[in-house]
Protein backbone atom coordinates (compact mmCIF):
# COMPACT_ATOMS: atom_id res chain seq x y z
CA UNK A 1 0.00 0.00 0.00
CA UNK A 2 1.38 2.85 -0.95
CA UNK A 3 0.63 4.88 2.61
CA UNK A 4 2.88 2.41 4.17
CA UNK A 5 5.61 3.59 2.27
CA UNK A 6 5.08 7.30 3.67
CA UNK A 7 4.74 6.20 6.77
CA UNK A 8 8.20 4.59 7.12
CA UNK A 9 9.40 7.69 4.60
CA UNK A 10 8.78 9.63 7.31
CA UNK A 11 9.82 7.42 10.16
CA UNK A 12 13.18 6.28 8.63
CA UNK A 13 14.01 9.34 6.17
CA UNK A 14 17.69 10.42 6.86
CA UNK A 15 18.56 11.49 3.30
CA UNK A 16 20.60 14.48 3.13
CA UNK A 17 18.26 18.01 1.53
CA UNK A 18 18.62 18.20 -2.18
CA UNK A 19 16.85 21.81 -2.44
CA UNK A 20 19.35 24.67 -1.83
CA UNK A 21 16.08 26.74 -0.44
CA UNK A 22 15.70 23.97 2.52
CA UNK A 23 16.53 26.68 5.31
CA UNK A 24 13.92 28.86 3.87
CA UNK A 25 11.23 26.58 3.44
CA UNK A 26 8.43 27.14 5.77
CA UNK A 27 8.19 23.86 7.37
CA UNK A 28 11.70 24.43 8.83
CA UNK A 29 10.62 27.08 10.94
CA UNK A 30 8.15 26.77 14.32
CA UNK A 31 8.39 25.07 17.12
CA UNK A 32 7.78 21.46 15.92
CA UNK A 33 10.97 21.88 14.83
CA UNK A 34 11.94 17.58 15.50
CA UNK A 35 9.26 16.51 13.30
CA UNK A 36 9.55 19.25 10.41
CA UNK A 37 13.16 18.13 9.90
CA UNK A 38 11.91 14.57 9.85
CA UNK A 39 8.88 15.64 7.29
CA UNK A 40 11.10 17.55 5.13
CA UNK A 41 13.75 14.93 4.52
CA UNK A 42 10.49 12.93 3.32
CA UNK A 43 9.25 15.58 1.12
CA UNK A 44 12.91 15.49 -0.23
CA UNK A 45 13.01 12.39 -1.22
CA UNK A 46 9.73 11.99 -2.43
CA UNK A 47 7.92 15.12 -4.23
CA UNK A 48 4.40 13.69 -4.36
CA UNK A 49 4.71 14.30 -0.76
CA UNK A 50 3.04 18.05 0.78
CA UNK A 51 1.24 19.28 3.91
CA UNK A 52 -2.69 19.19 2.88
CA UNK A 53 -6.19 19.90 4.32
CA UNK A 54 -7.68 17.88 6.44
CA UNK A 55 -10.38 16.00 5.09
CA UNK A 56 -11.36 14.75 8.16
CA UNK A 57 -11.41 16.09 11.73
CA UNK A 58 -12.20 14.97 14.87
CA UNK A 59 -14.25 17.88 16.31
CA UNK A 60 -14.59 16.25 19.80
CA UNK A 61 -16.08 15.79 22.56
CA UNK A 62 -13.32 15.79 25.23
CA UNK A 63 -12.86 13.06 26.84
CA UNK A 64 -14.75 10.80 24.52
CA UNK A 65 -12.21 8.89 23.49
CA UNK A 66 -10.87 11.34 20.82
CA UNK A 67 -7.26 9.74 21.65
CA UNK A 68 -7.97 6.50 21.29
CA UNK A 69 -10.04 7.38 18.05
CA UNK A 70 -6.87 9.55 16.15
CA UNK A 71 -4.29 6.72 17.00
CA UNK A 72 -6.24 3.81 16.07
CA UNK A 73 -7.00 5.69 12.43
CA UNK A 74 -3.52 6.36 12.34
CA UNK A 75 -2.68 2.30 11.73
CA UNK A 76 -4.75 2.65 8.68
CA UNK A 77 -2.06 3.25 5.55
CA UNK A 78 -4.42 6.02 3.79
CA UNK A 79 -4.62 8.40 6.82
CA UNK A 80 -2.15 10.78 7.77
CA UNK A 81 -2.49 12.07 11.12
CA UNK A 82 -1.39 15.06 12.76
CA UNK A 83 -0.15 14.28 16.52
CA UNK A 84 -0.27 17.62 18.25
CA UNK A 85 -4.07 19.51 18.62
CA UNK A 86 -4.17 22.27 16.74
CA UNK A 87 -6.85 24.25 18.33
CA UNK A 88 -6.60 26.23 15.14
CA UNK A 89 -10.26 27.14 15.04
CA UNK A 90 -11.09 27.95 18.51
CA UNK A 91 -8.22 29.79 19.51
CA UNK A 92 -8.52 33.67 17.83
CA UNK A 93 -4.48 34.42 17.31
CA UNK A 94 -3.92 30.97 15.54
CA UNK A 95 -7.33 31.42 13.49
CA UNK A 96 -5.50 35.05 12.28
CA UNK A 97 -2.18 33.40 10.90
CA UNK A 98 -4.57 32.11 7.99
CA UNK A 99 -5.52 28.65 6.17
CA UNK A 100 -2.04 28.49 5.06
CA UNK A 101 -0.61 28.73 8.43
CA UNK A 102 -2.91 25.63 9.20
CA UNK A 103 -2.10 23.40 6.14
CA UNK A 104 1.56 23.55 6.84
CA UNK A 105 1.15 22.43 10.41
CA UNK A 106 -0.11 19.04 8.37
CA UNK A 107 2.26 15.79 8.47
CA UNK A 108 2.97 15.08 4.09
CA UNK A 109 0.69 12.95 2.61
CA UNK A 110 0.12 11.98 -0.86
CA UNK A 111 -2.60 13.18 -2.60
CA UNK A 112 -5.13 9.59 -2.37
CA UNK A 113 -4.57 9.75 1.31
CA UNK A 114 -6.53 11.30 4.06
CA UNK A 115 -5.65 13.88 6.33
CA UNK A 116 -6.71 14.42 10.13
CA UNK A 117 -6.33 16.34 13.06
CA UNK A 118 -8.35 16.34 16.49
CA UNK A 119 -9.07 19.21 18.77
CA UNK A 120 -11.57 17.85 21.21
CA UNK A 121 -12.22 21.38 21.90
CA UNK A 122 -13.91 22.35 18.46
CA UNK A 123 -17.34 20.54 19.34
CA UNK A 124 -18.14 22.96 22.38
CA UNK A 125 -16.89 26.56 21.07
CA UNK A 126 -19.15 28.00 18.99
CA UNK A 127 -17.22 30.20 16.82
CA UNK A 128 -16.21 27.37 15.28
CA UNK A 129 -18.51 25.55 12.75
CA UNK A 130 -19.04 28.33 11.11
CA UNK A 131 -15.57 29.21 11.10
CA UNK A 132 -14.91 25.62 9.20
CA UNK A 133 -17.84 25.30 6.93
CA UNK A 134 -16.58 28.92 5.69
CA UNK A 135 -12.53 28.84 5.59
CA UNK A 136 -13.13 24.92 3.38
CA UNK A 137 -15.97 26.90 1.47
CA UNK A 138 -13.08 29.43 0.59
CA UNK A 139 -10.33 26.24 -0.39
CA UNK A 140 -13.09 25.01 -2.52
CA UNK A 141 -13.01 21.87 -0.52
CA UNK A 142 -16.43 20.42 -0.58
CA UNK A 143 -15.55 16.79 1.01
CA UNK A 144 -14.52 17.20 4.42
CA UNK A 145 -16.07 15.15 6.95
CA UNK A 146 -16.51 15.74 10.15
CA UNK A 147 -15.91 13.10 13.30
CA UNK A 148 -17.74 13.26 16.35
CA UNK A 149 -17.06 10.76 19.09
CA UNK A 150 -19.56 10.49 22.17
CA UNK A 151 -19.75 8.78 25.43
CA UNK A 152 -22.72 8.85 27.72
CA UNK A 153 -22.65 12.25 29.10
CA UNK A 154 -22.16 11.12 32.78
CA UNK A 155 -18.92 9.19 32.14
CA UNK A 156 -17.81 11.77 30.20
CA UNK A 157 -18.70 14.60 32.98
CA UNK A 158 -16.51 12.36 35.36
CA UNK A 159 -13.90 11.69 33.12
CA UNK A 160 -13.25 15.26 32.85
CA UNK A 161 -13.58 16.36 36.57
CA UNK A 162 -11.06 14.24 36.86
CA UNK A 163 -8.94 15.39 34.57
CA UNK A 164 -9.86 19.03 36.21
CA UNK A 165 -8.94 17.66 39.51
CA UNK A 166 -5.52 16.28 38.19
CA UNK A 167 -4.50 19.38 36.60
CA UNK A 168 -5.38 21.58 39.88
CA UNK A 169 -3.61 18.86 41.50
CA UNK A 170 -0.09 19.44 40.09
CA UNK A 171 -0.59 23.31 40.36
CA UNK A 172 -1.06 23.06 43.68
CA UNK A 173 -4.44 23.93 43.82
CA UNK A 174 -7.50 22.40 46.19
CA UNK A 175 -9.91 19.80 44.79
CA UNK A 176 -13.50 20.22 45.54
CA UNK A 177 -15.35 17.29 45.83
CA UNK A 178 -17.76 16.45 43.24
CA UNK A 179 -20.96 17.50 45.27
CA UNK A 180 -18.97 20.88 45.82
CA UNK A 181 -18.82 21.49 41.46
CA UNK A 182 -21.58 19.93 40.25
CA UNK A 183 -24.68 21.16 42.56
CA UNK A 184 -25.78 24.59 43.19
CA UNK A 185 -24.55 26.18 46.73
CA UNK A 186 -28.16 25.40 48.22
CA UNK A 187 -27.26 20.85 46.81
CA UNK A 188 -30.48 21.29 45.73
CA UNK A 189 -29.89 21.78 41.92
CA UNK A 190 -27.45 20.85 38.99
CA UNK A 191 -24.85 23.45 38.66
CA UNK A 192 -25.60 24.60 34.88
CA UNK A 193 -22.48 27.02 35.36
CA UNK A 194 -20.00 24.26 36.00
CA UNK A 195 -17.83 24.32 32.57
CA UNK A 196 -17.90 20.26 32.79
CA UNK A 197 -21.67 20.06 32.96
CA UNK A 198 -22.35 22.35 29.84
CA UNK A 199 -19.65 20.36 27.62
CA UNK A 200 -21.88 17.33 28.32
CA UNK A 201 -24.89 19.21 27.11
CA UNK A 202 -24.88 17.49 23.03
CA UNK A 203 -27.87 18.52 22.21
CA UNK A 204 -27.24 22.53 22.12
CA UNK A 205 -23.97 22.11 20.82
CA UNK A 206 -24.88 19.85 17.94
CA UNK A 207 -28.07 22.47 16.93
CA UNK A 208 -24.65 24.97 16.26
CA UNK A 209 -22.78 22.18 14.12
CA UNK A 210 -26.29 21.15 12.37
CA UNK A 211 -26.39 25.25 11.60
CA UNK A 212 -23.09 24.58 9.26
CA UNK A 213 -22.58 21.10 8.10
CA UNK A 214 -25.13 18.50 6.84
CA UNK A 215 -26.38 15.68 8.73
CA UNK A 216 -24.43 13.06 6.01
CA UNK A 217 -20.88 15.28 6.59
CA UNK A 218 -20.63 14.09 10.25
CA UNK A 219 -20.39 10.80 11.27
CA UNK A 220 -20.80 9.26 15.25
CA UNK A 221 -19.03 7.14 16.86
CA UNK A 222 -19.67 5.52 19.77
CA UNK A 223 -16.75 6.49 22.45
CA UNK A 224 -18.66 3.41 24.84
CA UNK A 225 -18.30 0.98 22.28
CA UNK A 226 -15.19 2.19 21.19
CA UNK A 227 -14.03 1.32 24.52
CA UNK A 228 -15.35 -1.80 24.64
CA UNK A 229 -15.26 -3.30 20.90
CA UNK A 230 -13.46 -0.75 18.57
CA UNK A 231 -13.28 -2.99 15.78
CA UNK A 232 -17.07 -1.95 14.37
CA UNK A 233 -16.76 1.58 14.49
CA UNK A 234 -13.60 1.81 13.19
CA UNK A 235 -15.03 0.19 10.12
CA UNK A 236 -17.90 2.72 10.37
CA UNK A 237 -15.10 4.90 9.89
CA UNK A 238 -13.21 3.43 7.32
CA UNK A 239 -17.01 3.43 5.59
CA UNK A 240 -17.63 6.72 6.18
CA UNK A 241 -14.55 8.07 5.08
CA UNK A 242 -14.25 6.02 1.70
CA UNK A 243 -11.18 4.70 2.73
CA UNK A 244 -10.52 0.88 1.69
CA UNK A 245 -11.03 -1.74 4.42
CA UNK A 246 -7.85 -2.53 6.15
CA UNK A 247 -7.97 -2.34 9.95
CA UNK A 248 -8.63 -5.68 11.64
CA UNK A 249 -8.96 -7.68 14.35
CA UNK A 250 -4.86 -7.97 14.13
CA UNK A 251 -4.24 -4.54 14.80
CA UNK A 252 -5.96 -4.63 17.99
CA UNK A 253 -5.68 -6.76 21.38
CA UNK A 254 -6.99 -6.01 24.47
CA UNK A 255 -4.41 -5.39 27.23
CA UNK A 256 -5.78 -7.04 30.75
CA UNK A 257 -3.45 -4.86 33.19
CA UNK A 258 -4.91 -1.60 31.73
CA UNK A 259 -8.09 -2.44 31.10
CA UNK A 260 -8.57 -0.69 27.49
CA UNK A 261 -7.19 -2.21 23.88
CA UNK A 262 -4.29 -1.42 22.88
CA UNK A 263 -2.20 -0.90 19.26
CA UNK A 264 -0.59 -3.73 16.95
CA UNK A 265 0.58 -2.20 13.78
CA UNK A 266 3.76 -2.23 11.72
CA UNK A 267 5.97 0.04 13.77
CA UNK A 268 5.43 -1.34 17.21
CA UNK A 269 2.27 -2.88 19.84
CA UNK A 270 1.12 0.36 22.10
CA UNK A 271 -1.17 1.52 24.53
CA UNK A 272 -2.26 5.13 24.84
CA UNK A 273 -0.37 6.86 27.92
CA UNK A 274 -1.10 7.16 31.69
CA UNK A 275 -3.38 10.12 31.45
CA UNK A 276 -5.88 7.83 29.87
CA UNK A 277 -8.36 5.76 31.71
CA UNK A 278 -8.17 6.99 35.10
CA UNK A 279 -10.34 5.83 38.06
CA UNK A 280 -13.65 8.29 38.50
CA UNK A 281 -14.56 9.13 41.41
CA UNK A 282 -17.65 7.60 43.09
CA UNK A 283 -20.94 9.03 43.18
CA UNK A 284 -23.60 8.64 45.59
CA UNK A 285 -26.69 7.33 44.40
CA UNK A 286 -28.93 10.60 45.27
CA UNK A 287 -26.32 12.68 43.17
CA UNK A 288 -26.18 9.88 40.18
CA UNK A 289 -30.13 9.69 40.48
CA UNK A 290 -29.66 13.80 39.85
CA UNK A 291 -27.53 13.60 36.85
CA UNK A 292 -29.77 10.96 35.58
CA UNK A 293 -32.46 13.33 36.01
CA UNK A 294 -31.08 16.08 34.55
CA UNK A 295 -29.27 14.58 31.23
CA UNK A 296 -32.69 12.91 30.05
CA UNK A 297 -34.17 15.63 28.54
CA UNK A 298 -31.24 16.72 26.31
CA UNK A 299 -30.00 13.22 25.80
CA UNK A 300 -33.42 12.77 24.20
CA UNK A 301 -33.58 16.06 22.34
CA UNK A 302 -29.65 14.90 20.67
CA UNK A 303 -31.20 11.31 19.59
CA UNK A 304 -34.14 13.36 18.01
CA UNK A 305 -31.67 16.13 16.28
CA UNK A 306 -29.13 13.26 14.95
CA UNK A 307 -31.54 10.38 13.74
CA UNK A 308 -29.17 7.95 16.02
CA UNK A 309 -29.63 6.64 19.76
CA UNK A 310 -27.29 5.71 22.76
CA UNK A 311 -27.64 3.66 25.68
CA UNK A 312 -27.06 5.94 27.92
CA UNK A 313 -29.36 5.95 31.31
N1 LIG B 1 -8.17 2.02 23.80
C1 LIG B 1 -8.22 2.99 24.73
N2 LIG B 1 -7.20 3.18 25.59
C2 LIG B 1 -7.28 4.13 26.56
N3 LIG B 1 -8.33 4.96 26.71
C3 LIG B 1 -9.37 4.81 25.87
C4 LIG B 1 -9.37 3.83 24.87
N4 LIG B 1 -10.53 3.91 24.18
C5 LIG B 1 -11.24 4.89 24.74
N5 LIG B 1 -10.55 5.43 25.76
C6 LIG B 1 -11.08 6.50 26.59
O1 LIG B 1 -10.58 7.74 26.14
C7 LIG B 1 -10.84 8.66 27.20
C8 LIG B 1 -10.05 9.94 26.98
O2 LIG B 1 -10.67 10.63 25.95
P1 LIG B 1 -9.91 11.68 25.03
O3 LIG B 1 -8.71 11.05 24.42
O4 LIG B 1 -10.92 12.23 24.09
O5 LIG B 1 -9.46 12.77 26.09
S1 LIG B 1 -8.97 14.26 25.79
O6 LIG B 1 -10.15 15.09 25.64
O7 LIG B 1 -8.12 14.24 24.59
O8 LIG B 1 -8.22 14.64 27.01
C9 LIG B 1 -10.44 7.89 28.46
O9 LIG B 1 -11.26 8.36 29.50
P2 LIG B 1 -10.98 8.04 31.03
O10 LIG B 1 -11.15 6.56 31.18
O11 LIG B 1 -11.99 8.79 31.77
O12 LIG B 1 -9.58 8.50 31.32
C10 LIG B 1 -10.69 6.43 28.07
O13 LIG B 1 -11.75 5.84 28.77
Amino acid sequence: APGANVQSAIHNASAPLSSPHADRHPLRAGKHGHHRGRWWRAMARDPSLSPRFPRAIIIGVRKGGTRALLEMLSMHPSVITAEKELHFFNTNEKFSKGPEWYRLQMPPSHDDQVTLEKTPAYFTEPEVPGRIASMYAGLNITDLRLLLILRDPIDRLLSDYTQLMHNRGERGKARPSLDEVLLTRDGKHINTDYKAIQRSLYAGHMENWLRHFSRDHLLIVDGDRLIREPLPELKRVEQFLGLPSFLGSDNLYFNATRGFYCLRDVRRNRCLNDSKGRPHPNVNATLLAQLQEFFRKPNRKLYTLVGQTFDWA
